[in-house]
């Protein structure tokens, strides 16, 4: 096994190295300032568009919910119903088969009440709100292409993303579905594209930025807003997080025509998006699917006593080495810990992956890219990085410091959200504390004491007991 993580290491390494100093003596400081208490060690926060796309990047597939889908409708007399299966939607054959060589064999709970709403005639408008990687794009998109007729060298469907990035991640899921249809032609309106003056677009699809969007069809009227019949505006909670853009997202929205069918997606469902949406969507069907609790059931939680950092470290080391099945996940509580964390276990010779608010944008999908695929075992990061990204493959997660707030006081919310599985997963999985202080041991007292829960002791050296558990998780 340890071969098998050392193969990746050389890659690893180079990133490894542009981000780490050669001082590897350990930072007193593990513990110490919280990440949001400033300082030169501080993570910047993640923005909610890269974020969302970081746990796009990570995802390997749908996220099942058992949640009951909530569907509300003003108008009583818009047809209601579910299906379960592609078969049942009546595309046209090659847009099927685009669906199924894509590995979708029934539709996601979300699509099964939005796709025959989406698809009905008359058009339906839509809220749908539902968490990320629950099946949204692939509604959409399939919504849009279904749409479109060829015949006409117009522009037609109009999808507006908050980012270049989050744009080009549902042009390739559109791509991808269309792939047995090239008549259907695709268009980014984002940065990096341009048209000459004067072009009249002929692609079916564009999907852009609201900045760009506006530009091409409003100021340079490369296309037609009023001819457009299918109007997606994506992520909307991001959107609006984003400066300027529900402003922009609204004058394009002005200029739409009232029969076009207006869909709006969010993964969240706060007060200021919804408000967004009742803007945009008149007479919407508004579906939600609520997200499922993360719980600590099935999770084996032990802590480990270290009596300082280096300890800590010789614990990761025994813990890597002898696990051979599943990922782990290593929080650090600075960024400081984590690089130096990350430049011992590789100088070690272990093919270890950072997840570090240093690296480019470009960097972070290149690391979690590799993570998802399986190059390397271990991903170390810091709880500012990694919040709200679910790894769902994890298997363990040790947290090298445990997660406090302000007042260092336990942070049970962000230690349910790195441990906690929902009820989708149904396999257990392991956590592992590393207590060094006595101030560390009262914040897992705390820790079991709101969720009533024991952490029990893990001898670090006993690795036969470690392999036992870990090949139960
Ligand atoms: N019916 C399906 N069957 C199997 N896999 C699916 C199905 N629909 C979508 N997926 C896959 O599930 C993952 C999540 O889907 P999708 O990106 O559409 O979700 P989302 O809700 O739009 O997420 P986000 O909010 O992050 O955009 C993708 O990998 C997608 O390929």
């Amino acid at each position: 096994m340890a071969s098998n993580w050392a193969k990746s290491a050389e890659e690893q390494e180079k990133l490894v190295k542009k981000l780490t100093t050669t001082d590897i003596t350990p930072p007193n400081d593990s513990e110490g300032t919280p990440a949001s208490g400033g300082g030169d060690d501080e993570e910047k926060p993640v923005s909610p568009a890269e974020r969302s796309l970081l746990q796009k990047i990570i995802r390997k597939g749908l996220v099942e919910n058992k949640n009951d889908i909530e569907i509300q409708r003003k108008d009583p007399t818009s047809p209601l119903y579910s299906v379960k299966s592609f078969e049942a939607l009546h595309l046209k054959p090659n847009l099927l088969k685009g669906v199924f060589q894509m590995g979708f064999n029934a539709p996601s709970k979300i699509q099964e009440s939005a796709l025959p709403l989406l698809l009905a005639d008359p058009p339906q408008n839509m809220i749908a709100q539902s968490q990320s990687g629950t099946g949204k794009t692939a509604a959409f998109v399939l919504a849009m292409l279904s749409r479109v007729d060829v015949n006409k060298n117009y522009t037609q469907a109009l999808c507006l993303s908050p980012t270049y990035e989050l744009a080009i991640q549902t042009g390739e899921v559109a791509a991808k579905m269309a792939q047995f249809c090239p008549e259907i032609k695709i268009r980014y309106a984002v940065r990096g594209e341009e048209v000459p003056r004067g072009t009249k677009l002929t692609e079916h699809i564009i999907i852009g930025t609201p900045g760009k969007v506006v530009d091409w069809a409003i100021k340079f009227r490369f296309f037609d807003l009023s001819k457009i019949s299918v109007f997606v505006l994506d992520e909307a909670d991001v959107m609006i997080a984003t400066q300027g853009h529900q402003d922009q997202s609204f004058r394009i929205h002005k200029a739409l025509s009232r029969s076009c069918q207006m869909m709006f997606f969010s993964a969240t469902y706060e007060h200021d998006v919804m408000e967004f949406a009742e803007a945009i969507v008149t007479n919407p069907v508004v579906i939600r699917l609520k997200r499922e609790e993360e719980s600590l059931d099935n999770i084996k939680q032990y802590y480990v006593q270290c009596k300082h950092q280096d300890e800590k470290y010789q614990a990761i080391a025994n813990i890597y080495g002898v696990v051979t099945i599943g990922q782990a996940m290593i929080f650090c509580h600075t960024r400081k810990t984590a690089q130096w964390l990350v430049e011992r276990m590789t100088k070690d010779g272990h093919a270890v992956a950072l997840l570090s608010g240093d690296l480019t944008v470009e960097q972070r999908i290149a690391v979690l890219d590799r993570f998802r695929e399986g190059k390397e075992k271990v991903l170390i990061t810091t709880n500012v990085l990694s919040r709200g990204i679910d790894v769902e493959q994890v298997t363990i997660v040790v947290n090298f410091d445990l997660p406090i707030d302000l007042q260092r006081r336990a942070d049970c919310e962000t230690y349910l959200h790195r441990i906690g599985r929902t009820g989708r997963f149904g396999k257990a999985g392991l956590a592992i504390n590393l207590i060094d202080s006595p101030e560390s041991m009262e914040v897992l007292k705390q820790i079991e004491h709101h969720f009533g829960r024991k952490i029990n002791l893990l001898d670090a050296d006993d690795v036969d007991e470690i392999e036992k558990i870990a090949a139960d998780a």
